[in-house]
């Protein structure tokens, strides 16, 4: 499948806006995905952005059955460790909504970042292309835990971080290469934190979300920066 290096950008209004329109997006990517494959395979962003995005995503409607649901990186913490995505992911939607726990693929960070990478490569190892990544943009440029600086790393599907410049340092990340193999992607971008980042990314300068293509480009979700 070949990538498209389009970028789409998109800015809404209020954060209720762009809420609702990630909402809208996720779940017609599921009725798409299931009418084709009879499977909806979605990666999901971490950190705080995308939090009350899954928070209705919990009260939604949907074939919860056919959902399999994948990582893009996590935290090397305890399970049950208020920052591990993990646990935002389950706390805010997962444990809300029927999805079969067989079909919930966490990252198991709790045992080391090389431990847990080889864990999760295994997990991904068959799994047909993604129907939707969700990314998070940080104030740096980083997305997923993939950081500035530091070399990209495509040995395996899943990869170890180290020294990340934000804590912890020890992380796991679903490699750039296997984020691209996807049908779509959806970038969910708040707050007046990430305008550097944003205005990187526009001016093309080389920021690790840029390193992120599917075949139908990228799409990125806006609110609380300034698109010049
Ligand atoms: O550390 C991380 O940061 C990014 C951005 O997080 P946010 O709190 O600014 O939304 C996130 O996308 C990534 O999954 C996470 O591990």
């Amino acid at each position: 499948m070949s990538l498209n290096a389009q970028t789409r950008w998109h800015t809404f209004q209020s954060q209720e806006e762009i809420n609702q329109a990630a909402l809208n997006r996720i779940l017609a990517a599921a009725d798409a995905a299931i009418a084709k494959h009879g499977s909806f395979l979605i990666v999901l962003a971490g950190g705080s952005t995308p939090k009350a995005v899954y928070q209705l995503l919990a009260k939604a409607d949907a074939d919860w059955s056919k959902w399999h649901v994948y990582h893009n990186d996590d935290r090397c913490l305890p399970v049950d460790h208020v920052e591990r995505n993990s646990k935002m992911a389950r706390d805010a939607w997962l444990s809300h909504v029927a999805i079969p726990e067989s079909q919930i693929h966490d990252i198991p960070a709790e045992l080391g970042n090389v431990a847990g990478a080889l864990a999760y490569s295994e997990i991904l190892k068959g799994v047909r292309t993604f129907d939707l990544v969700i990314l998070g943009l940080g104030e740096d440029g980083h997305t997923a835990s993939l950081f500035p600086g530091q070399a990209v790393d495509n040995s395996a599907d899943a990869v170890p971080v180290f020294n990340s410049p934000k804590p912890p340092a020890d992380r796991i990340t679903i490699s750039q290469k296997r984020l691209n193999d996807t049908h779509e992607v959806m970038f969910l971008v708040t707050g007046a934190g990430k305008q550097e980042a944003v205005d990187n990314w526009r001016k093309g300068v080389a920021i690790p979300a840029t390193l992120i293509q599917s075949p139908n480009g990228v799409d990125v979700y806006c609110f609380g920066v300034v698109l010049s």
